[in-house]
Parts: structure tokens; sequence; C-alpha cells
């Protein structure tokens, strides 16, 4: 029998939730009872239905994963909890787990990743609560989550619990007069068998290996030493028969083999010029959890994030998942250019803006208002689980480009040419000392909000843009009527271009300040975006005075 030991400790400063978890550096989760402080906050922030429940547990292979699953399983089989899944070896996906959370119903789960952020001893960590809907803990559960941290004074735990988490099935261990069990499961295989639910897998294989009719396509797919390695693996070379050698940087690697594993143009800058120079008719790149996708075509043909959206809104029927389901919704987060919203209109369909986090699509989605969802920060998704899907987001494309037989460019000139085209681009300036970062947005709200704004005019160029509406984003959750204040600071001129302004939630350190910039053609669609935007990029740095705040002259990333 195995004893629960107390534990007294004192609350640290800072443990609140961002857009989607508790993300610091590594050394700071390693401060004496750091971690163990946040796992029992969650576990308290659920006291009335911990006990007797099962939650799921994995992260995305990443420095500290398997030390912090060990705590868990330590703090959970003190806390009552019943049973735990727990991923061979600590691995899961953000959206595997998802997956999981609702395929056996339960309880919730605990997510440990920082994402995109770079891992190893000196980067980053994380810790994020997913409810029993699959999708990450709403704000009023983890502001509840991040005021217990702030009055902890104990935590449970079984120290000389010791569990094997390398190998799969299922362990049973005495808690004093409790059984509490963890089942070790294959990280892939849940997952798998829903994909092949959701997709037709033997159309896309034939695509893959090519018929009579058409040559076979030519992929790279670039897992970034991130956590979907295997799950790619499995579907794409075992399920759909792709050739070994068109996956890369396949296999989990505790610091993404030093890399940052955000798949953009810039970080997944290996992958854009191996398809550039190769013979290659579509690339793909996953996040280090594996919920973000970037898509590119022959040529390294760049797909935005919110052209992606609507391609897939418009395609949707190409997905057996939506034939059968139907489609419902469609909605996007506010920085996300609104292609997809002239989608919905024309097919007659809800149209959603939520702030930035995809937490705020799940309450739509659990009403059965909405079926797809994206966000510029390469997030694309759909009510198949609660959480956006990279390697969802690929066998979408795939799906796509199966039923039309056209390529990747050709299916963004064909969407462009019904649609026009909503031309996107996101400015990062990456870890920028807070202070000024702070003032700037002040400064620039005090600024947009004053009387005379709106109406005053920008002249950029050979264009004039004149203000429509200039705010601090909230947003008004309309299932439960939650609101979320100040997200994000928008300028709308007259004729729909936008300038968005705000403060990432996923870094570690320091400010990251994101800068979107968009503008809509009806004609005018096969231009380059940073040159069709040129004269709004200026109007936004003068008007933020972004320059003079940041002291960068130039963005650490462009979109
Ligand atoms: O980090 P991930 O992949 O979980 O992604 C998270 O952060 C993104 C960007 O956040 P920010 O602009 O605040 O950095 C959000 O769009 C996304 O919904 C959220 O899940
Ligand atoms: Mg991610």
């Amino acid at each position: 029998m195995l004893n629960v030991v107390t534990v007294n400790t004192n609350p640290y400063e800072g443990q609140k939730p961002g857009t989607s978890g508790l993300r610091k550096k590594v050394k700071v989760f390693l401060q004496e009872n750091y971690t163990e402080n946040f796992i029992q906050s969650i576990l308290d922030a659920n006291k009335d239905s911990i006990a007797g429940s099962t939650l799921v547990v994995g992260g995305d292979g990443r420095y500290l994963v398997k030390e912090v699953v060990d705590k868990i399983i330590k703090i959970c089989a003190a806390n009552g909890v019943a049973k735990l899944l727990v991923g061979q070896n600590g691995i899961l996906s953000t959206p595997a787990v998802s997956c999981i959370i609702r395929k056996y119903k339960t309880l919730g789960g605990i997510v440990l990743t920082a994402s995109h952020n770079p891992g190893g001893i000196n980067n980053d960590f994380g810790i994020k609560f997913n409810c029993s809907n699959g999708g990450p803990a709403p704000d009023n559960t983890t502001n509840e989550i991040y005021s217990l941290t702030t009055r902890i004074k104990q935590y449970k735990i079984v120290p000389d619990l010791v569990c094997a988490v390398n190998e799969i099935g299922t362990q049973t261990f005495t808690v004093e007069d409790r059984q509490f069990v963890v089942e070790v499961i294959d990280p892939v295989k849940d997952y798998v068998d829903y994909m092949k639910e959701i997709f037709d897998f033997p159309k896309i294989k034939t695509l893959i290996q090519g018929s009579e009719q058409r040559a076979p396509f030519k992929m790279l797919i670039d897992c970034m030493s991130g956590v979907t390695g295997p799950y790619v693996k499995r579907i794409f070379i075992s399920e759909l028969g792709a050739p070994e050698d068109n996956v890369i940087r396949a296999t989990p690697l505790e610091d993404f083999g030093g890399a940052h594993p955000d798949p953009n143009l810039t970080y997944a800058a290996d992958l854009v010029t191996a398809v550039k120079n190769g013979d290659y008719d579509f690339g793909a790149a996953f996040d280090g959890d594996g919920d973000r996708n970037m898509i590119i075509g022959r040529d390294a043909f760049f797909v935005s994030p919110s052209d992606s959206l609507a391609v897939l809104a418009e395609n949707a029927l190409c997905v057996p998942y939506f034939s059968k389901h139907g489609v419902r919704g469609f909605a996007r987060s506010m920085p996300t250019a609104a292609a997809v919203d002239r989608v919905a209109a024309k097919h007659g369909k809800e149209m959603f803006e939520v702030p930035t986090g995809w937490k705020y699509f799940g309450n739509l989605m659990d009403a059965g208002r909405l079926s797809l969802c994206g966000e510029e920060s390469f997030g694309t998704g759909s009510d198949h689980v609660r959480e956006k899907d990279g390697v969802w987001a690929a066998l979408a494309w795939l799906s796509v480009l199966a039923a039309s037989g056209r390529s990747v460019q050709g299916t963004l000139e064909a969407h462009w040419a019904q649609y026009g085209r909503n031309y996107f681009t996101r400015y990062d300036y990456e870890e920028c000392a807070s202070d000024p970062c702070n003032e700037m947005m002040q400064a620039l709200e005090k600024k947009i909000t004053a009387p005379g704004f709106v109406g005053s005019s920008y002249s950029s160029g050979n264009k004039t843009y004149v203000v429509k509406l200039a705010d601090n984003f909230s947003y008004m959750d309309p299932i439960d009527k939650s609101v979320a204040m100040k997200q994000g600071l928008r300028i709308i001129f007259e004729d729909g271009s936008r300038i968005v302004l705000r403060l990432s939630g996923t870094g570690s350190s320091g400010a990251t300040v994101r800068l979107y910039i968009d503008s809509y053609e009806a004609t005018d669609v096969r231009g380059d975006a940073q040159e069709m935007l040129r004269p709004l990029i200026e109007v936004a740095l003068d008007i933020s005075q972004l320059r003079q705040y940041t002291r960068r002259d130039a963005p650490t990333v462009i979109t």
C-alpha cells in the first residue's frame, strides 16, 4: 500500500495561464514546488469532480515532459483521481489529447507543451488543462486555477509510486484504501483511427501513389523534431504509402534539434528552400505539439493561414466527415483576414469572429454552430476535436487536391478568381523589452479611441485611408455570454483594410509584438502581399510609433 504525503508549500507569483496554458522557462518550472503547486491548483479547480475521475496526460516530448508526467501521476494518485491515460513515454500531440479526452469521455487532460517555443534546459516548458469537451479550459477556469496558485498552502503527493511510462499496458496501484490505475497507451492509435473515419484514406493514397491518369504526388513533410513525427510516419508512410523520404525531422527531440519548432516562413525556411529547389507538389510543417500547420505548394507557393481556412471551408464536402455530419458555421480569430467570411456569406453559413485563442471556438462547436475555424497563427481545425490540428489540416488539403486534381497554387487562384483576395501579412517583433511595449499599447489605445480619430485620414504611397472604426476588441461569447475584453487594438478603414496590434500571449519572457495588416482586392489578386500592403504597413508603423518604442527597425518574423 502506498501512502499520501501532504507537503507544505508557498505560492509563486505569475502562475497565470496565457493564451494557451502556463508557459515559462524550464528553469522557472524547476524551482522547488513550482510545478507541484500548479498541478495541485489544476486539480483543486476541479475539486467537485476530481475524486474517481479519469484524466489524459501527455506532451510534445520536450525537455521536462517525462519528469512532469511522473509528478502528475503521483499528485493525481494522492488527490483521488481513479485513472490516468498516459501516452507512452509521455508523448501525445495536443490534438491527440483532445481526441482521447472526447473518445473516452474523461474529465479532461493535462497537456505538457510550450507549443512552437524552443525546448531544452534553457528554453520553454508549459502546462495546460483541457476540459471534458477536449478543448483548452475557458477563461473562468484558468482564472480559478490562477487564483488558487496565489493562495496554495499544501499539495498532496504519493512519493513512492513508481510507474513505468515506457511500457504500454495497465498498471494498478493501491493508494491508501483506493485503487489507482495508470493505463499507458499507444500515443498514435486513437488519433490515426479517427483520421481514418474522417478522411477517405484510399482516395488520398491514390493521389499520393499516382494512377494511370496521374503521376505520383510528391510531398515533403517537416515535423520539425516535434511530436508529430510518429503520427506522420504512421499516417503518411504506413497508411497512405508515401515514400519514407517524404518525411523529415520525424523523431521527437527534447530540444527540437536546437530549432524553433514554429511552422512559418522563417523557422521552417529549410522546408521552403527544399520545396523550392526540389520536385515537390506539396510541403507541410507542424509545430512542436502538432496543432499548427503551414502548407506550401510547388515552388514553395505559400498558402496564408487565412486563405487556407477559406479554401477548406469552400471545399469542406471533399472531406467525408463533413458530408456525413453537415457543415455548420465558420469562425476565425479577429486578427485573421476575412477570406472565410466571404465563403460563409456565399453559402449562407453563420460566421463568428472571436479573440485569439482556440479556447474561444469551443462553446460554439459544443453548441453545434461551428464546423470549421482557423487563425492566422497557422491554426486550422474543425469540430472533430477541440484543438487546432496540424496533421488534420494537411489531410484536409490533400482531400481537396485529390478531389479537384488542381495544384495548391491552382486551388488558390481559382478561389481568388471567385471571391477576390484578402491580402494579409503579420510582422512579429519577438522578445522586446516589456515596459516600452506596454507603454506603446497604452498610448496607441488612447490615440485611437480619442474623439476625432474616427474620420481622420492617413496617406502613404498613392493611397489614402480614412478611419471608420477603432477600438480595443472585446467579445461576448454567444453561448454563455462571458465577455473577453482588451483582445487587441484594431483600426478599420473605410475600404475595409485593417491594422491590428496586440501583444502575444504565448511567450515566456519579454514581449512579442504582433502587427497584422490586411486589405481586400476584388480583381487584383496576383500581387505580392508585401508589396500590396506596403503603404498600409507604413501607416501602421507611423500611427503606433512601433519602431521608436521597440527600437527595432525590422520584424523578427514576417508571415
Ligand atoms: O501556441 P499554440 O500553438 O497553442 O497556439 C496558441 O497561440 C496562438 C497565438 O497566440 P499569441 O499570438 O498570443 O502568441 C493562438 O492563436 C492559438 O489559438 C493558441 O492556441
Ligand atoms: Mg502549438
